[in-house]
């Protein structure tokens, strides 16, 4: 027995619009009709999506699941259901786990934890150096073999340029990508928020852009002079787009990736000194926001991620200074970006379904993130007309850290399939 999605509509990349009749059945999409009256259903269950949109599940290549080792902030279980309310059907986590994700074992662990476990598909990545300490490559190949998808000592950047020189060469000969969170630390120095407005008001420390966009600047060298497809994580200054944008334009092979958060919020939209605001990196100033939304809009950046960051609310407590940098991502990224994108007119639905789906199925050379006779199934309906206040009672995810709370938006996931199985509704 299989499920029918009845009269929903799908979108592709040129904003056009379909209604569709789609059939899943043994996790596999078995038929597509396009328009016209519903099929026979008898059999079957049956789901009706009129009126609503019928997406590819959402693609989310960067996100921090915290097991093993922080199970008080979040679990592969609770993580992945997040997702799922989220309408993220493939997640791609980050190994900054205790221990991390640098051995077979590990790997191992996360996605035998993820296959009985895990609501949505978990996709690991393997760290470039032992314990994310800069100081000694991980067993690359050793990590392939095992099932990681590409080697990132994500929540520090890797220090030296030649340990990531010898990283992109190692990389490149085996075919996978480097992923890099970009910041070089002599220029942060304990600094809890960007050099900017909020940053003078409250007397503090500010993170300057250069932080960041010296890495990706180091990089996009590096990764020119060794071949290796290289991506930046969540981008957030006018240099780094800027930089990659250079890039691309000499054939240089780089990817790169942006967070809702840095595409709606500056610093000058930070309340107070509520650390649920604090995030890394941190919210930069309106400048910076408008050229990480023309990077997006202009290809420059290539994908969304939520960079779902989970820690629990004793941390958080702790305030601006003392809190651990992160915020929840999964069950905002898609009515956040609807609402302040595609309903203002500014984006289409059909740019921002691309870049949570195809986009990030094709940068990462995966199998999913389109909806054709059979792909896996993985299916989400978003009822883009339902509007519904953000509650921490409503949140999933075992960690609460949002500054999201209170905001009313528009466009939710209703049901989520992941391998043909309804894991959200
Ligand atoms: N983004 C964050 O603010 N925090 C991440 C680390 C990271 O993505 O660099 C975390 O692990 O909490
Ligand atoms: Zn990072
Ligand atoms: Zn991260």
């Amino acid at each position: 027995m299989g499920i029918w999605i009845l009269n929903g509509f799908t979108v592709d990349a040129d904003n056009e619009q379909t209604q569709r009749h789609i059939c899943i059945e043994d996790g596999i999409i078995i038929q597509v009709i396009n328009g016209g009256e519903a099929p026979d259903t008898a059999g079957h269950t049956v789901i009706d999506a009129a009126g609503k949109l019928v997406s590819p599940g959402f693609i989310d290549m960067h996100v921090h699941l915290r097991e093993p080792g922080f199970e008080h902030k979040e679990t592969i279980a609770t993580g992945t259901l997040s997702a799922a309310r989220g309408g993220f059907t493939t997640i791609a986590c980050m190994p900054n786990t205790r221990p991390v994700i640098d051995t077979v074992d590990t790997v191992k662990l996360i996605l035998d934890k993820a296959e009985t476990e895990g609501a949505v598909r978990v996709l690991p990545y393997g760290c470039i150096t032992k314990n994310e300490l800069g100081r000694e490559l991980t067993d690359f190949a050793a990590l392939k073999e095992a099932g990681v998808i590409g080697y990132t000592d994500d929540g520090v950047g890797v220090q030296s340029a030649q340990m990531m020189k010898d990283a992109m060469n190692l990389a490149a000969s085996l075919g996978m990508p480097i992923i890099a969170h970009c910041e070089d630390n002599t220029l942060v120095e304990g600094a809890p928020v960007t050099e900017g407005e909020f940053a003078r008001k409250h007397g503090l420390k500010g993170i300057p852009n250069e932080s960041e966009a010296i890495h990706v600047g180091r990089d996009v060298l590096l990764a020119e002079a060794t071949g290796v497809h290289y991506h930046v994580c969540h981008v957030s200054t006018e240099q780094s787009v800027r930089l990659i944008r250079h890039a691309k334009q000499h054939g240089i092979k780089v990817t790169a990736e942006v967070c809702p958060h840095h595409l709606v919020l500056s610093d000058e939209d930070i309340p107070d000194l509520d650390a649920n605001w604090k995030m890394n990196p941190p919210l930069r100033t309106p400048r910076d926001v408008q050229a990480v939304i023309e990077g997006l809009e202009d290809g420059t950046i290539d994908i969304i991620v939520t960079d779902h960051a989970p820690h629990a609310e004793e941390e958080k407590a702790k305030g601006m200074m003392l809190a651990p940098f992160g915020i929840l991502g999964f069950e905002t990224a898609f009515p956040l970006l609807y609402t302040k994108f595609v309903l203002t007119g500014q984006w289409t639905l059909g740019f921002l379904v691309d870049r949570l789906t195809a986009k990030p199925a094709e940068v990462f050379s995966l199998p999913w993130g389109k909806l054709e006779v059979g792909s896996p199934a993985d299916i989400t309906i978003v009822d883009l007309a339902s509007e519904q206040e953000i509650k921490k009672s409503e949140i999933v995810s075992k960690s609460k850290n949002t500054p999201f709370i209170g905001w009313k938006l528009q466009g939710w996931p209703v049901v989520t399939i992941a391998s043909g199985k309804v894991v959200w509704s």
